[in-house]
């Protein structure tokens, strides 16, 4: 039976984690990406189910005080929090999970699970990541500067990371991502 495998995505808001775990899905089937439990509201176009699983405060301590969660943080204002059972299941059934989460999860697991493979996501300059989240336009002001001020805490502790990508060009990011996954054996 195939081995399964925790991988953990990190970055700061805006660098493009998201954008290049969508192109490595799509090249790659078989890697599951976790889906997070927030208390941020959804975005223009999100899907409850698909890209988080959108709660109230409430609900969100409830499964924090039930261990219902595999790491939790507050990031900007909300909280973010990985299902546990839903990654459990499927790393004992062989498959590779991603979880793209913020820095503080990223140590948590770092001591729950020793054995996962941290990513770091870098950008290639402080005003890049800015351009970025701005032209996303998905933030307010309020919110684009607390990510901000949270991207520098970020990006100083890459190097707790196993490997760090800068995400320049798009596609030469993805390449090295695929060959930090798939290091013939
Ligand atoms: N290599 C790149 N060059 C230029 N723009 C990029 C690149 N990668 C991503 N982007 C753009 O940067 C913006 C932020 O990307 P994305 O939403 O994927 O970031 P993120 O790291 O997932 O952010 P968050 O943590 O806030 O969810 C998007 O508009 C995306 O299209
Ligand atoms: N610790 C966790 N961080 C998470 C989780 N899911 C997402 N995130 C991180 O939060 C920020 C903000 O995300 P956004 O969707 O509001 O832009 C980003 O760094 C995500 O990686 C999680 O389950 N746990």
């Amino acid at each position: 039976m195939k081995t399964g495998k925790l991988i953990v995505f990190t970055g700061p808001s805006g660098v493009g984690k998201g954008t290049l775990l969508r192109k490595l899905l799509m090249q790659h089937p078989e890697l599951v990406l976790s889906i997070s439990v927030t208390t941020r509201s959804p975005r223009p176009g999100e899907i409850n189910g698909i890209d988080y699983y959108f709660v109230n405060v409430e609900k969100f301590q409830q499964m924090v005080a039930d261990e219902e969660l595999l790491e939790w943080a507050e990031f900007a204002g909300n909280y973010y929090g990985t299902p546990r059972l839903q990654v459990e299941d499927l790393i004992s059934q062989g498959k590779w999970v991603i979880l793209e989460i913020e820095l503080e999860g990223a140590r948590q697991i770092r001591r729950t699970f020793p054995q996962a493979l941290r990513l770091f996501i870098l950008p290639p300059s402080l005003w890049e990541l800015e351009q970025r989240i701005r032209r996303r336009g998905t933030e307010t002001e309020e919110a684009i500067t607390k990510r901000l001020r949270r991207a520098q805490e970020e990006i100083n502790a890459a190097n707790e990371f196993d490997i760090q990508i800068v995400n320049d060009d798009l596609d030469k990011a993805l390449e090295n991502l695929e060959a930090a996954l798939f290091v013939p054996c």
